[in-house]
């Protein structure tokens, strides 16, 4: 819709991610005007804005408390403007909106970058329409660190609104290392860029179950100092097949940071062990992401493992309740007495075991857009989500990056990743390493919600004879829902056509 090249955009929420964004985008030649509804948010920019951006910029940023103001700043009703919504999902946005709505005007541009339900995109999207304002969904990925220096984006929309701010999105976002690439592809119609972010969080979702579980086996059963595992981090994520895997790359990070005061003591070992923001509602992604693979009918254990584990987290007090009426604490890892040699390969079995769940993540992940896709009629291409997560995101990992961006690139559109040749390849090299690490867990008593789904996934995903066949004479014994036979071949994804008597009523 709108045709106008911006220089001025209008910063909607003031919190970490919208901050850093604002500051990003001073830099990419923007005057940027900042508005929060909490007063005490605006008067903490001041600081925010001294402490990091150089002050050859400060002059392109005006922070408001007052809307009014704000929207006056960037040229008020009559001119097209340029806004970006930082805040959180559901009726915050909408509120913000109908209090925009007497300053907003045919041509302007709404840029959502929260992490918003793609059907409330939707739904805003067409309700801004008629009135010339083009609403875009604009996955932003990479947490504020990103949000300051570049993130990973999926806009999706009308194509011209986009296309208008595509240059300066471009600018913006994060620089693939090999290819100089920006990490910002349009996604397609209105909702699907929400509904990529979603699903990378759900993905992001599934490997931090998976490199949360791969610390525990480490320092709890292997008992190697935090130190350590921080050189064994660093070393996995800077070659082979984690390389440049984000949350490897961080995860020695965590292991390796002291308090900069006092003795020496890391702050992980200060840090509770509950993930609350699925079980607050502050955040929506993990649960939709859930949601949408068991509504599309995807199976995606390695996100939705990692999720209930995370939801289980969160009340520790009800645990504790548990572990009181149980009289044990069922989930001790035990300590182990290992050799060197065996701890040697037991570690690099871990790394291939990590590797092999994270791309059971992916895998399931982009099944899940796949299907989403066809439903929707969105046509969103595999291979623009792997070329947007190649920097700047959580889930950025080069060489699963350079394992699937090819073979989805020459193969187009595919509804299973898991039949791509070089994928299979991937699975059957390094899936003896995840079933030898499951089993020695096991008996370690270590948490492995993760790992153990993404091993069952990939059997069950490539079995020829599943249990299932039980299940299925068990569903006609009971309820009549019938069957297919084996003499009659793989048939459709239909309800069967025969029904044994088992039981007459
Ligand atoms: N943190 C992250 O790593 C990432 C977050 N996101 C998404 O980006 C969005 C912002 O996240 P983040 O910066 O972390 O969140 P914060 O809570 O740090 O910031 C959100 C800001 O929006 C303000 N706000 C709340 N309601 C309104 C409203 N109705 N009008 C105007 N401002 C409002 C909040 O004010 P108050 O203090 O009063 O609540 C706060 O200042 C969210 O949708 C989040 O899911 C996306 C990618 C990464
Ligand atoms: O969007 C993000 C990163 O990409 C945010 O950090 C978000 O808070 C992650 O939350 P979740 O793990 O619940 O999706």
């Amino acid at each position: 819709m709108s045709q106008h090249s911006f220089t001025k955009i209008g910063v909607i929420g003031a919190g970490s991610m919208g901050s850093n964004m604002a500051m990003l985008f001073a830099e990419n030649d923007m005057d940027v005007s900042v508005f929060d509804t909490k007063p005490e948010n605006i008067d903490n920019l001041t600081t925010v804005f001294r402490d990091g951006l150089d002050a050859k910029y400060h002059t392109r940023i005006a922070s408001f408390k007052e809307y009014r103001l704000f929207m006056e700043s960037l040229g008020g009703a009559s001119v097209p403007k340029l806004l970006v919504l930082s805040i959180p999902h559901g009726s915050p946005a909408d509120e913000v909106l109908k209090d925009a709505r007497p300053w907003l005007t045919r041509g302007d541009v709404i840029l959502d970058g929260g992490n918003e339900w793609y059907e409330n995109a939707q739904r805003r999207q067409k309700t801004l329409q008629p009135q010339g304002i083009s609403y875009l969904s604009m996955g932003v990925s990479g947490g504020y660190q990103s949000a300051r220096h570049g993130p990973s984006i999926s806009p999706s929309g009308d194509k011209t609104a986009l296309d208008a701010v595509m240059p300066l999105l471009e600018r913006f976002a994060a620089k693939d290392p090999k290819t100089g690439l920006s990490c910002v592809v349009n996604m397609g119609p209105a909702g699907c860029g929400h509904y990529v972010k979603m699903v990378h969080n759900g993905i992001e979702q599934g490997i931090l179950g998976i490199v949360s579980e791969a610390w525990e086996l480490m320092y709890k059963c292997l008992h190697i100092k935090l130190d350590d595992i921080a050189m064994i981090f660093n070393k996995w994520g800077s070659e082979g097949e984690l390389k440049r895997n984000f949350l490897i790359n961080i995860g020695a990070d965590i292991c390796g940071r002291h308090h900069p005061e006092g003795p020496p003591s890391h702050v992980l070992n200060e840090v509770q062990d509950k993930v609350v923001q699925d079980a607050d509602d502050s955040e929506g992604t993990g649960v939709w992401s859930v949601m949408e693979a068991a509504r599309r009918h995807v199976s995606a254990p390695t996100i939705s493992s990692a999720h209930f584990f995370r939801i289980a987290s969160a009340d520790r007090s009800q645990r504790l309740c548990v572990v009181e009426n149980l009289g044990q604490d069922l989930g001790a890892a035990r300590k182990q007495q290992v050799d060197d040699g065996f701890r040697d390969n037991f570690l690099e079995d871990l790394r291939l075991a990590v590797y092999c769940a994270c791309l059971a993540s992916f895998v399931q992940g982009l099944n899940l857009i796949a299907r989403a896709s066809e439903d929707e009629g969105w046509e969103v291409g595999l291979a623009n989500c792997i070329r947007i997560w190649r920097e700047g995101c959580i889930i950025r990992s080069e060489y699963i990056a350079d394992l699937l961006q090819p073979v989805l690139e020459r193969e187009g559109k595919i509804m299973n990743v898991l039949t791509l040749k070089p994928v299979g390849d991937e699975i059957r090299r390094t899936f003896p390493a995840l079933k030898r690490v499951v089993a020695t867990a096991l008996e370690w008593n270590a948490h492995i919600p993760t790992l153990s789904a993404s091993l069952e996934y990939y059997k069950y995903c490539a079995g020829i004879h599943l249990p299932s066949q039980f299940m299925e004479a068990e569903l006609d014994y009971f309820g009549a829902h019938s069957y297919d036979k084996k003499s009659e071949g793989p048939g459709e994804v239909k309800k069967g056509k025969h029904h044994f008597e088992w039981k007459p009523a």
